[in-house]
């Protein structure tokens, strides 16, 4: 057991990248997905069954659990992981992403952001220091810096402004978070489709020196060519030493250009939230299961997959529980689909560990029906 946070790589194959990161929680290997355990929970599954489907690492969101039921409480209990009893690395958001696209009447500032509770109205600052101070008492082993995310589209002297605004927070953020052994803080690249203002950003980050570094700032309506567009350049301009991690994405075949393209980590909502509106990701593509040609189709969603889905229940049972509206039916297509994220991992990091990945990546675009099976 490590006390310390570190990153080796083991292989590349191209601009791809498989490693390991050690937390004194446990082993990370990259490339990674981590599920979204939004206020301490990824809905409809118990830890358990999150870590059954290869998962090494879960986030957590800092607006919401300060919102409800604050991070002060969640100490008190003895820290986030005792809390929803998962005893590996938990890597918490900033809050700042979520604070301009979920909290109301808010109000920027040098300072930070202040803002009503989209839940009760109540008010609420977050500066660098509190999120700090948050992501700390709730125990967080990887702590993302506050940064502010601009929306795509959006002109240069926008972007570079709201990006300078970023960095200052990065070093506040730095400054605040202190020597925490054993705790990793992440940096975040913003300067949106901007290739010059990513690389004033790179080179930023890199002169306060971080244990990690996050592409931000994608993901927000620029749509996936844009977004690769930015990857054809922006992983590179990080240390090549230490993780990238791009946030909030996404569709599986926007994780492989991602990993395609250097990335290490990835976050995103869509096979939980997808799972609970009957969506379901396999190899072939997207099923979706309210669809009336599955009412009485006998075979799993996917003849190939071991979870416990596909390995018990027919499309038939799954139409039906979801048409029904029963819990079970987010149950099982959520496990499904994190599941089915899990296994397209551990795909590219074989497939970069034995360096065919450009033939891994050619099957997987090759079995991807098009539209709905
Ligand atoms: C779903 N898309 C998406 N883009 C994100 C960008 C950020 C970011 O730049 N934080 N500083 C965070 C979460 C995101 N989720």
């Amino acid at each position: 057991m490590t006390e310390r946070f570190s990153f080796s790589l083991h292989a590349t194959d191209g601009r791809a990248r498989t490693g390991t990161i050690s937390t004194p929680r446990g082993e990370i290997r990259t490339p990674a997905f981590m599920p979204v355990g939004t206020a301490a929970t990824v809905k409809a599954m118990l830890p358990e069954s999150v870590r059954a489907t290869g998962a090494d690492v879960l986030l957590g969101n800092t607006y919401h659990l300060m919102l409800r039921p604050t991070a002060e409480r969640i100490a008190r209990l003895g820290g986030l992981h005792a809390f929803m009893n998962w005893e590996r690395p938990i890597l918490t958001d900033s809050g700042g992403f979520q604070v301009m696209s979920l909290a109301e009447l808010r109000k920027l500032t040098e300072e930070g952001v202040t803002f009503r509770s989209h839940i009760d109205g109540s008010r609420h600052m977050l500066t660098p220091e509190r999120s700090m101070e948050i992501q700390q008492l709730l125990g967080s082993d990887i702590v993302m810096c506050f940064d502010e995310c601009p929306a795509l589209p959006a002109e240069h002297d926008r972007i570079a402004e709201s990006m300078r605004l970023s960095m200052r927070w990065a070093q506040r953020s730095r400054d605040a978070f202190g020597d925490r052994p054993g705790h990793a803080l992440f940096g975040i690249q913003q300067g949106g489709d901007k290739e010059d203002l990513r690389g004033e950003s790179a080179e930023a980050l890199r002169a306060i020196g971080f244990d990690g570094y996050a592409v931000g700032g994608l993901a927000v309506g620029e749509g996936q060519e844009v977004m690769f567009r930015v990857l054809d350049y922006a992983p590179d301009m990080l240390p090549e030493d230490k993780p990238r991690y791009l946030m909030g994405v996404g569709k599986p075949d926007d994780i492989v250009g991602a990993v395609k393209r250097g990335i290490d980590m990835m976050d995103c909502v869509l096979p939980s939230r997808s799972g609970r509106t009957g969506q379901a990701f396999t190899r072939r593509g997207v099923v979706n299961i309210k669809n009336a040609r599955h009412q009485e189709d006998p075979r799993p969603l996917d003849e190939h997959c071991s979870c416990p889905a596909c390995r018990s229940y027919s499309r038939a049972y799954l139409h039906h529980v979801f048409r029904s509206q029963e819990i079970i039916s987010s149950m099982l297509l959520t496990w499904h689909n994190l599941h089915y994220f899990q296994e397209l991992m551990q795909g590219m990091r074989d497939a970069i560990a034995a360096g065919r990945f450009a033939d891994w990546e050619t099957d997987f675009h090759a079995q991807r029906a098009e539209g709905d099976i």
